[in-house]
């Protein structure tokens, strides 16, 4: 199997598409029609400048409405499938696809279907050429990827193959159980696209909200494996309509495109070639950026939280704080002086280190999945830690437990054992707002490279537009990501973004074994905390079974509760420290989520203190 990818995944025109396309390392392109169509050039240089970028041109697609017509209309698309080969001779491509017909006039049954492939079958041939049928989950009469297989294996020529796309193939919930059955020669084109389960019609669907493999929920690995039965060798391509790629990066998204093939091909291979997805541990410790300005601020943010200065960087200006799990490294030495975004924001959360089971084994599947991962600087850092670079410069590092030790031990002048006073235990949960691009990108590096699970997304109402926010977490363990997007320009989430100039870190829970004394230690340090409105714990007495007292101490200290089937839940935020990001408290008593139902009030509280 080879790399490929359609034209119509990505923004632009042609020939910037084309350009995304090589450098991101592609072997084929699929040319989608339109591209052609509106490429002001001839189809002759279109395909010389593919050439030129030393891409193979796998297919002209889609052709449509071709099968199941009669007189003159049949006569018709004849017609005009013998101009789309001239096209074909003139683009360098002997492949057609055909995509199953939606006309009116489009008339059912298998064998006249097969007469018609039949037909185009040897028009093609004659002239070198062969055509490819695909069956749209739409589509009038054919819809299903079993059918396009038994018009293919009716007609019974060399020149009319199969194409399977896994879109249509999952949206329709086709049993895949046909496909090892299929002879890979038969089998022209694999289209690979992804989507998140959505229930809406499949055309909708497929036209707005398609995702490469990796990014959504379908079982592309089910579909990899019966795949491999068949020995199938040609093109794995890419076909994503996605209105968020349509006006995003292409050069980005080609990117993700290429390292979602990489991750097509670890699902069928095995485990000596490519490290499975690591088990994630624990977040070993977070980065904070900031200056000689705003340290001091930080580390009373530090004390109010409840952590403790736990040692100091042997030659930089980094200072660790810690309490039982939780690592901080508040980092103001002289090289930040040119972070501009200190400059703008004062403090901000830099980096973070995943702790896995093997480092080594994380960091070689990450750079074979095609994420650049950056090795320490021999001059300045002494550390030895590699770190996967994300998007918007953040830094994440990966490390085990002997890596980790080496640095506690070593690298700072204090006992590596961090102080176990106080109720905070861990990093609970790190939320990371960002665009709906970055998001994707996100979606992909982190379940490709980690054994995360998505939950279910959840919209959040901010007063200015929704925020869409989806948790990645390791089941059984206590990593837990948010990834928050938003289209509405004033949401909080994209205000965030903006100040911060791209994707980052807007806001990091820590868990607290007592929540009332956290909120305690933060006021003893002067750090207030969000206020929340009555109504809030009205609506709390009349949703839940609490107490006045319990009421009244969490309205006291605006502790936010929730409760599911597995316990209950309190939380706090304090307010922001800065434009950039905050803190939240969180004490979960067997509780799994992250308290979405109170993410509207925390967004329109943080309003109501921005607003003031
Ligand atoms: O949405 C469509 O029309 C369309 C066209 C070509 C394809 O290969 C496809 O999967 C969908
Ligand atoms: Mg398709």
């Amino acid at each position: 199997m080879y790399s490929s990818i359609a034209t119509v995944c990505l923004s632009g025109q042609l020939p910037e598409k084309l350009q995304a396309i090589a450098d991101a390392g592609f072997t084929g392109v699929e040319i989608f029609e339109n591209d052609l169509t509106a490429f002001n050039g001839s189809a002759r240089e279109a395909g010389q400048m593919i050439r030129d970028l030393g891409l193979k041109l796998v297919t002209l697609q889609p052709f449509r409405d071709f099968e199941g017509l009669e007189g003159t209309l049949r006569q018709k698309a004849f017609d005009r499938a013998e101009k789309k080969f001239d096209l074909m001779a003139e683009l360098g491509t002997d492949l057609l696809m055909v995509c199953s017909s939606i006309h009116p006039a489009a008339q059912p049954g298998l064998s006249r279907i097969c007469d018609d492939f039949a037909e185009l079958g040897e028009r093609a041939a004659a002239r070198n050429m062969r055509v490819a049928f695909e069956a749209l989950a739409w589509g009038r009469h054919i819809h299903d990827y079993r059918d396009t297989w038994e018009v293919v294996r009716r007609v019974n020529q060399d020149s009319v193959g199969l194409v399977l796309d896994t879109f249509h193939i999952f949206s329709r919930q086709s049993d895949l159980g046909m496909i090892p059955s299929i002879p890979g020669d038969r089998i022209f084109l694999v289209q690979t696209a992804d989507a998140p389960k959505l229930s809406m019609d499949q055309l909708s669907w497929s036209r707005h909200y398609r995702c490469f493999p990796g990014q959504g929920e379908l079982q592309i690995q089910t579909f990899m494996q019966a795949l491999k039965t068949t020995r199938y060798d040609g093109p794995l391509s890419h076909e994503i309509f996605n209105d968020v790629f349509r006006m995003g990066d292409a050069r980005q998204t080609a990117l993700d495109g290429m390292r979602s093939y990489n991750l097509l091909q670890a699902m069928v291979c095995d485990e000596k070639t490519l490290p499975g997805r690591s088990e994630v541990e624990q977040i070993e410790f977070i980065e904070c950026a900031t200056n000689e300005q705003h340290i001091e601020e930080l580390r009373n943010i530090m004390r109010a939280l409840g952590l403790k200065k736990a040692g100091h960087h042997q030659q930089k200006k980094v200072e660790r704080w810690a309490v039982n799990g939780v690592n901080f490294l508040l980092n103001y030495d002289q090289h930040n002086l040119h972070d501009r975004l200190i400059e703008n924001t004062g403090i901000h959360i830099c980096a973070y280190a995943i702790r896995t089971p093997n480092a080594y084994n994380t960091l070689k599947r990450a750079r074979m999945l095609g994420y650049e991962v950056v090795a320490p600087d021999p001059v300045r850092d002494s550390h030895g830690m590699s770190y996967i670079r994300s998007i918007n410069g953040a830094q994440l590092y990966v490390v085990d437990e002997s890596i980790a030790s080496f640095i506690w031990d070593t690298e700072f002048n204090e006992a590596a054992e961090p102080p176990t006073a106080g109720p905070v235990i861990h990093v609970d949960h790190l939320s990371k707002s960002l665009s709906y691009q970055d998001y994707l990108t996100l979606m992909l590096q982190y379940r490709s490279i980690f054994n995360l699970q998505p939950t279910a997304s959840f919209d959040v109402a901010d007063p200015k537009g929704l925020i869409q926010s989806q948790v990645l977490h390791h089941e059984g363990g206590v990593f837990r990501l948010a990834l928050n997007a938003s289209f509405s320009p004033e949401s909080s989430s994209n205000q965030f973004v903006k100040a911060r100039k791209g994707a980052g870190v807007q806001h990091l829970a820590l868990q607290t074994r007592d929540i009332f004394a956290s909120a305690r230690c933060l006021l003893e340090h002067q750090m207030e905390s969000l206020p929340i409105p009555e109504n809030y714990y009205r609506d709390l007495d009349a949703r839940f079974d609490l107490s006045s007292e319990q009421l009244d101490l969490m309205q006291q200290f605006n502790v936010l509760y929730d409760e599911d089937e597995n316990g209950c839940f309190w939380h706090l935020y304090t307010k922001t420290p800065n434009s950039n990001f905050f803190f939240e408290l969180v004490q979960r008593d067997g509780y799994q989520g992250l308290g979405a139902s109170n993410a509207f009030i925390r967004v329109s509280a943080q309003r109501n203190v921005s607003d003031q």
